[in-house]
């Protein structure tokens, strides 16, 4: 039987990044006028995530999305193509309106754990080097946007051979990061 596709990025092995990477450029997927985001250094917390919010490309389980500073980001070309595609949500996903994939997420509500970060798609970019995928997220999920309950046994079992451990919500690390951003909120922080 062929191999479950998880995402074109991972399907072939996951490729390591290179320490150091200085950034590069994310092109939107329009014939022409494309909106271009300058990325001016690398990314972090690369993942593979199942939720029904992040883009994934045709034919994708997955969604591949991590974070970088948001002073590291700046669209450099057709930002006017841009539209937020749901603006209730914590992360706002900036669309191309023209071939439809998220160039950036942003988050206002700076009493978010994860404010200052926003999150993207290296896949976007034809630089390599960016930080490789760590770990998949959120993989329950996939249900929700009609994956069968019967294969997720196999989906997992991929995701592993790929060396990516799998969690139905954030990796432990970040996880870890929430609660200590709560806590800290209530003043119950351990010294
Ligand atoms: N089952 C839901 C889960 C959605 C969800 O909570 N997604 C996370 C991770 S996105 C990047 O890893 C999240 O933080 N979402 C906030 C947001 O999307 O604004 C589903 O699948 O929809
Ligand atoms: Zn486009
Ligand atoms: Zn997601």
């Amino acid at each position: 039987m062929a191999a479950l596709k998880i995402h074109p990025s991972v399907d072939n092995g996951v490729q390591a990044g290179q320490s150091g990477f200085a950034g590069g450029t994310l092109t939107c997927r329009c014939k022409d006028n494309q909106v271009t985001v300058k990325l001016a250094g690398d990314v972090a917390f690369n993942h593979v995530c199942g939720c029904t919010k992040c883009w994934k490309p045709e034919g994708a389980l997955f969604s591949m999305v991590a974070v970088i500073p948001r002073d590291k980001l700046q669209v450099t070309a057709n930002a006017q193509k841009l539209k937020i595609v749901d603006e209730s949500a914590a992360i706002q996903r900036y669309a191309c309106t023209g071939c439809g994939v998220h160039m950036y997420g942003r988050i206002e509500n700076k009493n978010h754990p994860f404010y200052g970060f926003d999150f993207v798609h290296t896949e976007l970019s034809t630089d390599k080097g960016w930080a490789a995928p760590e770990f998949a997220a959120f993989v329950s999920s996939i249900i929700e946007s009609g994956a069968k309950p019967e294969n997720m046994g196999a989906v997992r079992a991929r995701l592993q051979e790929l060396g990516l451990p799998t969690y139905d919500c954030l990796s432990p690390a970040l996880m870890d990061l929430i609660a200590t951003h709560t806590a800290k909120a209530k003043g119950v922080l351990a010294a």
